[in-house]
């Protein structure tokens, strides 16, 4: 499988003056591969952002490599090709959706890469399609709900055919219902159609589903390993000051003595099957 994202012990600072600033990632390395769905979890500052936008290119480190679909983001030259290959959707669908009506909202990537007119309609209707907000082409987005925004903001990453998107917060501005609708948009992206997925979110249960959970600290990462890895060390995550499932958390409340139970709890039929035993 290929490598779709690579981080060689990278290191960002934000310059204040001349020899002083915010060391916001410190000696960071991981990679993700082709197809896996990865969740990013940290507190406030811990560095989420600042990561996401070190792979789009937004950013360079400043020390250290960022690999994106094997191009070094350090390449200049190929900047574009690194944002139509990992595409990035942010936290405020209002900041991100610029064009009056939906089809061209959808349009304005393929476009600004110089697709063919033809070809665009097809993937215009095709990303619109696979968001499920086909019926919604000729509206006008400041028309729609924020989650009916996030997935209108998703297709147009979609038209431009990307191997990987990267989602910074998409929910954080979504009511229970919209978080839902974009969830359930990534997952299926994820799994039909291959689409590498970097979901960064502060809510635990939105990545309990992932293959990999990066948890971040400090700049650094602090966890790394698969949800039940990460999500039952419930202790540690607190320190971090992070929440944990509410029903993890209920279950290791209910942890006996011997520890033989109330372990490992991420879903409800666990926790069924737990209170049966
Ligand atoms: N433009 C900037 N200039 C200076 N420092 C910055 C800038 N952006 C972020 N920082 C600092 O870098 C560190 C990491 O910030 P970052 O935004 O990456 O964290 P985050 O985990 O995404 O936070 P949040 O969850 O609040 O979005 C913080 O200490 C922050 O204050």
């Amino acid at each position: 499988m290929e490598k779709m994202i690579e981080f060689k012990n990278v290191g960002y600072i934000y310059e204040k003056h001349e020899g002083e600033g915010t060391m916001a990632i410190e000696d960071v390395s991981f990679s993700v591969k082709e197809g896996e769905f990865i969740g990013i979890i940290g507190h406030n500052g811990s560095g989420k952002s600042t990561l996401s936008k070190l792979i789009n290119g937004i950013l360079f480190p400043t020390s250290g490599e960022v690999w994106v679909a094997g191009i070094n983001t350090n390449d200049h030259s190929r900047i574009w090709d690194i944002r139509q290959s990992a595409g990035m959707v942010f936290q405020n669908p209002d900041n991100q959706l610029v064009a009056t009506m939906v089809e061209e909202e959808v349009a304005f990537g393929p476009e600004n890469l110089g697709v063919d007119p033809k070809e665009i309609r097809k993937r215009v209707d095709e990303a619109l399609k696979t968001v499920e907000m086909g019926a919604y082409k000729n509206k006008k987005p400041h028309q729609l709900s924020g989650g009916q925004k996030q997935r209108i903001a998703i297709a147009g990453i979609l038209a431009m055919k990307p191997k990987c998107i990267i989602l910074d917060e998409p929910t954080a501005m979504l009511d229970p219902s919209g978080r839902k609708e974009v969830i359930d948009t990534i997952k299926r992206l994820n799994k039909d159609e291959n689409i590498t997925i970097l979901h960064i979110t502060h809510y635990m249960d939105e990545v309990v589903d992932a293959d990999r959970i990066i948890v971040m600290d400090e700049g650094k990462i602090a966890m790394e390993g698969t949800p039940r890895e990460v999500l039952c060390q419930v202790e540690k995550l607190k320190e971090l000051s992070l929440d944990v499932p509410q029903i993890t958390e209920l279950a290791y409340s209910l942890r006996d003595e011997n520890m033989s139970m109330g372990w490992g709890v991420l879903t409800v039929e666990e926790m069924v099957n737990l209170l049966w035993q």
